[in-house]
């Protein structure tokens, strides 16, 4: 069963490892540690010579897990072609995601990635994305925060889930950036379609989740073709999606019709280049999947650091301040905002931090068309699942020294080219911190994301002190599709006073 001599086979080769039984291989080790798979795997990387584990049990397919950042670079960029997401992949997420960008391969994903990187030009970013956040955090972020401050004065205990809120706003602005302002101005109000689509989306991505982290995949598919339990759930869960979306891209449709035309968002984009009305559902589903979550989750994971990091707190806060932009109280985002946005390093550094050990995305597979070997010498047979591992790659003191485990943002402003005046974390390579991917299939709206989420650490920081209520609690990281934290994160907000201070 052992790959090769460095690489440790997690039930027979691995000096750690408890012996398995030949037939039922790992599945034993498998179930007892599948709460924990996070640590566990994070474990079995530190301990394998190269990085790198073969995991194989019965009734799953052989995967090859790395935190090797060569392997990492060879299957996203190096080999990528043989590295597709694959089949077994499209299957489990198919029923969400259907055929958008997310879940297709080959030529359509080509001709998708094609039209969606039009939404991340710099001009996309200034004329739709600014403006997008600006009015979310006026419309709600914001007020729901000086709610919360406000009720603090009075109620000993009042405080707010800091996760659901940034959920919510980064739901939003993804909706307004994909679908434009899809019929704000109709007479059925558009908050009971979004509120429906959200909730529907939640329970429909952790069902498909759950299919992803099942043991034995053949549970589920019984499961869907008898149509009970969790899989009649998602089909009900997908009707109502697909019918919110399919009356989103109706109104928006309407909308331009009202205004003549003339519009430039996704939607009306990929009307134009003639795509039906499913692949336009799919790829906004695709676009809510991939904005919606990833933000938020790095955002909550930041602002619980910031409460027990004061330090950097304090120097971001300097940083914020130091650039004088009021993000939410004059209108300037759109313009002049979004550059002092881009200058500030220091937040920078510490979302890469925040991000390097809570990666929104902490596994991600691919499936091998064909037989290889990675660069450490493993062997990777045809149909191979290989799955490269940001959450453990974060924790790999091979890769980020002794003091891995520890946040120490100002390692991101060492490095040789971000200390000569590059920005934070220029130098260290995308295949060393895979946290947007890297290659071919990088995350497009990376940008997009740093703006978004220093929009928000600025806007809120700037005005509130938020401190979370259970200060000693060490919270729980929940992988997902997207990770977030069991149980949210509920803070105490207060107001500051112009001098940053309470
Ligand atoms: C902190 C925030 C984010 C993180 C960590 C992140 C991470 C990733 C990762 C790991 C992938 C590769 C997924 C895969 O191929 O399996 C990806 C792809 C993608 N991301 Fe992001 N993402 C973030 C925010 C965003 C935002 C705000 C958008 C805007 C819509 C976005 C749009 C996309 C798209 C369209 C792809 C598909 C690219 C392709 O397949 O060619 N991402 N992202």
């Amino acid at each position: 069963l052992l790959a090769t001599r460095r690489t440790s086979n997690v039930c027979s080769g691995h000096r750690h490892a408890p012996r398995s039984h030949p037939v039922l291989g790992c599945l034993v080790e498998f179930y007892r540690n599948r709460r924990r798979l996070l640590d566990w795997y994070t474990g079995l990387l530190a301990a394998s010579p190269s990085q790198t584990f073969v995991v194989e049990r019965l009734g799953a397919r052989r995967t090859v897990v790395t935190a090797n950042p060569a392997n990492v670079e060879h299957i996203l960029k190096g080999n990528f072609g043989n590295y597709p997401k694959g089949k077994p992949f499209t299957e489990t997420l198919g029923d969400l995601l259907g055929g958008g960008i997310f879940n297709v391969d080959g030529e359509p994903w080509r001709a998708q990635r094609k039209l969606v990187s039009h939404e991340f030009t710099a001009r996309a970013l200034r004329e739709r994305v600014g403006p997008a956040l600006d009015a979310e955090a006026r419309a709600r972020l914001l007020p729901a925060l000086d709610a919360a401050a406000d009720a603090g004065g009075e109620v000993a205990m009042a405080f707010v889930d800091v996760q659901e809120l940034l959920r919510q706003f980064a739901f939003n602005v993804i909706c307004r950036v994909s679908l434009g302002s899809a019929g704000d101005d109709e007479e059925t109000p558009l908050l009971p379609v979004m509120s429906r689509l959200a909730s529907a989306f939640d329970a429909a991505a952790a069902i498909v989740a759950r299919r992803g982290a099942a043991p034995v995949a053949a549970v589920w598919k019984a499961k869907r073709a008898l149509g009970v339990g969790s899989e009649r759930r998602l089909r009900e869960e997908m009707a109502v999606i697909h019918g919110a979306i399919t009356e989103l891209i109706l109104r928006r449709r309407r909308c331009r019709a009202r205004r003549g035309g003339g519009e430039d968002d996704l939607v009306s984009r990929m009307a134009a280049a003639g795509y039906g009305d499913e692949v336009i559902r799919d790829m906004v589903i695709s676009f809510i999947m991939a904005g919606r979550d990833t933000t938020s989750s790095a955002l909550t994971w930041f602002f619980w650091l910031m409460t027990r990091h004061r330090d950097v707190e304090a120097e971001v806060l300097r940083e914020i301040t130091d650039e004088h932009h009021d993000l939410a109280g004059d209108g300037e985002v759109a313009g002049v905002g979004l550059d002092a946005l881009r200058r500030m390093r220091v937040l920078h550094a510490a979302l890469c931090e925040t991000m390097r050990l809570y990666p929104p995305v902490a596994w991600d597979s691919k499936h091998a068309a064909e037989g290889d070997v990675l660069p450490d010498g493993t062997v990777v047979g045809p149909g191979d699942r290989v799955t490269y591992f940001p959450y453990g790659m974060g924790r790999m003191e091979a890769i980020w020294g002794a003091d891995a485990s520890e946040f120490r943002p100002w390692r991101w402003l060492t490095s040789p080219a971000a200390a000569h005046g590059g920005e934070a974390g220029d130098g260290v390579s995308a295949f060393e911190f895979p946290v947007f991917q890297g290659g071919p299939r990088t995350c497009l709206g990376k940008e997009m994301a740093f703006l978004q989420m220093k929009f928000v650490a600025s806007a809120v920081l700037r005005r509130f002190e938020l401190r979370a209520v259970e200060e000693s609690r060490e919270p729980v990281f929940v992988p997902l599709l997207t990770a977030h934290m069991a149980g949210g994160l509920n803070v105490t907000v207060r107001r500051r006073t112009k001098g940053g201070t309470c």
